[in-house]
């Protein structure tokens, strides 16, 4: 990895600030950050890493630039690699996280010639992230300030968007972040089953598939009309803690509609999707609901298949759940094995508000 001159004047930083706080998308912002903090620093290799609470890596990205000399004159190509649920962390990564973690505060580490660099992102007290580079020299007060500068005001933009982006009543992402990011998604499952890498920082892509599952509480409009409205809003907020809490917290789960919900995982096989969305069917079904008692949730699920498009994916999982509800709620239902038991036909899928 080598270095490169550095862009890190005031008119620079301030343009790449602008540049960064014009975007819209969540996702973009962070790829935004890479793109901001490496020019500015001179370096080639820049990379993200998002944390749940418990410090497991969600999401990483990588960004690159590459000077190619084409035709005598030098240009730089920008790539940039997402991973979701990254489990393939170096042990030298992991040991300077856990550093940068409890010490609250950058670090570094030799690593052979170079020096890796972590920095740490928090998010309302806690570490939400680490930015990470390597380069063959510590780094100088002027662009630890750059750096630190960036990264608060990346922080509180981001907090920015992402409320925008997430249901008022559980917290959950919302429909608008579910639109916005499905072809996003979509990308990325295809680039995943594409990708093959192992590279130097050992990452490994193992083969995973993508289900996306539409779950919806059973009978809700009894629930509200019943018990009322704001205890029908309670039933919600735990139905959704439930569901988190039976989802790993790599998966996406947004809130679709009013006791609608869409979460999207990764399995390695059909089995093992069906096994998850089980279980979130079974943790509502045992739970006792204060006041209440026992509701049950239906779903419909699909694979999340690159080559469909999402609004297709969407459209099957409704169809399963139309077919789950029709069948008589609180099940789990399957478009692939609906099709086969000729239940579902192609053309005749139950209908569903597309975007
Ligand atoms: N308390 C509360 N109710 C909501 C909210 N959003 C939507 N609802 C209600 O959710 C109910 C959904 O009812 P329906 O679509 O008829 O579905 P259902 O009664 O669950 O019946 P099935 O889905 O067929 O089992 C409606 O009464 C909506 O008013 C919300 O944020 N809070």
């Amino acid at each position: 990895m080598s270095n490169q001159q550095s862009d890190s004047g005031l008119p620079s930083i301030l343009k790449k600030l602008g540049a960064m706080t014009a975007i819209r998308d969540t996702s973009m912002v962070e790829q935004s950050l890479l793109r901001t903090l490496g020019p500015l620093l001179g370096i080639l290799e820049t990379s993200f890493y998002r944390v749940d609470d418990y410090g497991n890596v969600l999401r990483a990205l990588y960004h690159t630039r590459t000077v190619v000399d084409a035709l005598g004159s030098k240009r730089i190509v920008d790539n940039l690699e997402e991973v979701t649920y990254e489990q393939h962390i170096s042990a030298e990564l992991r040991n300077l996280f856990d550093s940068v973690r409890l010490l609250r505060k950058s670090c570094c580490r030799k690593l052979g010639l170079k020096l890796l660099i972590c920095y740490p992102i928090f998010g309302e007290n806690q570490v939400l992230g680490y930015f990470v580079f390597q380069r063959d020299r510590e780094v100088t007060a002027v662009e630890d300030a750059i750096i630190q500068g960036v990264l608060e005001v990346f922080t509180n933009y981001f907090a920015l968007l992402d409320s925008s982006q997430r249901d008022q009543l559980t917290g959950l992402l919302n429909r608008y972040s579910l639109e916005t990011n499905l072809d996003r998604l979509w990308n990325l499952l295809s680039a995943k089953l594409h990708s093959s890498r192992d590279d130097d920082n050992a990452r490994v892509n193992t083969p995973q598939t993508y289900w996306l599952c539409i779950l919806d509480v059973d009978h809700f409009k009894t629930i509200n009309d019943t018990f009322g409205h704001m205890i029908g809003d309670e039933v919600l907020i735990m139905v959704t803690r439930l569901l988190q809490g039976s989802l790993r917290q790599s998966d996406l789960l947004y809130r679709y509609g009013g006791e609608e919900f869409v979460a999207i995982i990764a399995a390695n096989d059909f089995e093992s999707a069906r096994e998850a969305f089980e279980r979130t069917r079974l943790c509502i079904e045992q739970f006792l609901f204060p006041q209440v008692g026992h509701i049950t949730i239906s779903g419909g699920f699909s694979s999340a298949d690159p080559s469909v498009l999402p609004q297709e994916v969407m459209h099957r999982a409704d169809s399963a759940l139309y077919a789950a509800k029709n069948a008589g709620r609180n099940r789990i239902y399957d478009y692939d094995t609906l099709m086969k038991q000729g239940v579902l036909q192609e053309a005749a899928t139950g209908t569903i508000d597309l975007f």
